[in-house]
């Protein structure tokens, strides 16, 4: 029997089959209308349907990072399960692994179990956080060159810092075990960074509050961390030299005649030719960033920059590291994993790794790691999780589920 292994984020879902290296596919996690219009299209449609997004009006499944409409996710997951992505035709023959937030509400909770067992009808599920799921992937030795470029034998004591759309989490393992009660959230993810370079741009450019993926596109392809945010801040005003070339970059946007999609430059590297075009009065229309590229995701770290009452990303990993049992305390800090689509952010693990010494005692060793892959390594240990005997130890079948009820799930599914 094949398992499903679906990590269900609030941005994006990546669907495939237990035993592969990869996701078979990745979707926008997400229903949209096209204005003025009443077709519905879901997941991958939002993508292609039309070239203008705005057009588009939008409808995702989760609210603050939790699954709250199984009418919309729905539409997403029979999109991912028809016959031209994981050709899913008969769900009683399948088990499902998939990925909920932590600390779900016992009312999500319980709906989940309902559309997974009644409403679909899998033989067994199992689900829990992206992060155990990233942990057990360690745990297996997945520090092959195909997910490390720097690889590191496994360890017991580790802290896994999710940072995905919604929401960054912090938290600490021990022997592949979760110490739940030392979870800590920090309420910035790439949605509110994203919202955040567009509420900055719309103000001090073009209003582009209606261009959610286009900003996204532009913050994925442009920004970074600064290593000495003052410094960097210097740099854009010409008064300091910049630590790794200029930073000015163009994103440019699409008119959907001659440009069908945004695009990066650097305009220190314009040619003379280059640079008639760019002031020609038919140009196209462009995005400028400067400081904008590394004081977005400086709110990681200095959340409160916008009212945020947060301690930064650096700060909360010494909280929960706090909140764990003494001897685990100066070990915890050697053992750092970034995974999440935000981890993709450059710099980012060498500033938490500069943040986090300054924060911890002298004797402890700090080692941040981040996988090549970091939005996909959830994914490729439920993958590992969904194709082993573990898998069958921890998920509830459905019979389980028919005579024992939420309960049972709630003992099984708080287990990790
Ligand atoms: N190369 C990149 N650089 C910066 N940010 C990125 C990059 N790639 C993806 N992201 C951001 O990562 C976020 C999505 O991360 P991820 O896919 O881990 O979240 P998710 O699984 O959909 O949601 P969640 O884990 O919160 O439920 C998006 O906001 C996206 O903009």
């Amino acid at each position: 029997m094949a398992t499903v292994v679906i990590d269900n984020g609030a941005g994006s879902v990546r669907g495939g089959w237990a035993g592969e290296p990869n996701p078979r596919h990745t979707m926008p996690n997400c229903t949209a209308k096209i204005k003025n219009q009443t077709v519905v299209l879901a997941g991958d449609e939002t993508v292609d349907a039309v070239r203008d997004k705005s057009q588009l009006v939008y409808q995702r499944p989760h609210d603050r990072g939790y699954l709250i409409n199984w009418e919309n996710e729905l539409e997403v997951w029979k999109r991912m399960f028809d016959a031209s992505h994981l050709n899913v035709q008969n769900p009683q023959d399948h088990a499902l692994l998939f990925t909920e937030p932590p600390f779900a509400p016992i009312m999500l909770a319980e709906t989940a179990n309902e559309v997974v067992f009644e409403e679909l009808g899998f033989t067994a599920c199992y689900r829990c956080p992206p992060a155990a799921l990233s942990v057990y992937l360690e745990q297996v030795g997945a520090n092959s060159a195909e997910v490390y470029s720097n690889a590191l034998p496994p360890a017991d004591a580790m802290v896994v810092v999710d940072m995905g759309f919604s929401f960054t989490h912090v938290f600490c393992f021990y022997k592949g075990r979760a110490l739940q009660h030392a979870t800590v959230r920090l309420n910035v993810g790439g949605k509110l960074l994203t919202n955040y370079l567009k509420e900055v741009l719309s103000y001090r450019q073009l209003n582009v509050m209606d261009e959610f993926d286009l900003v996204t596109q532009a913050m994925e392809s442009t920004c970074y961390v600064a290593q000495d945010f003052k410094h960097d801040m210097l740099a854009t005003r010409g008064l300091a030299s910049p630590a790794h070339g200029p930073i000015v970059r163009e994103f440019v946007l699409p008119d959907y005649k001659n440009v069908l999609q945004g695009y990066v430059r650097d305009p220190s590297e314009f040619t003379p030719e280059q640079r008639r075009e760019h002031m020609a009065e038919d140009a196209p229309q462009s995005l400028r960033l400067e400081s904008e590229r590394f004081a977005v995701p400086e709110l990681l770290f200095k959340p409160s920059d916008i009212g945020i009452k947060q301690a930064g990303v650096a700060e909360c990993i010494v909280q929960a590291i706090h909140k764990c049992p003494p001897f685990l305390q100066p070990v915890l800090p050697g053992n750092v994993l970034l995974t999440g689509g935000c981890a993709n952010f450059p710099g980012l693990q060498e500033r938490l790794q500069e943040e986090l010494r300054s924060l911890v005692p002298w004797y402890a060793t700090v080692r941040v790691r981040t996988p090549l892959a970091p939005h996909l390594h959830a994914w490729r240990g439920g993958s590992h999780f969904a194709a082993g005997p573990d898998f069958t130890a921890f998920a509830v079948t459905r019979e389980e589920y028919n005579e024992q009820g939420h309960r049972f799930c709630r003992e099984r599914f708080s287990d990790w």
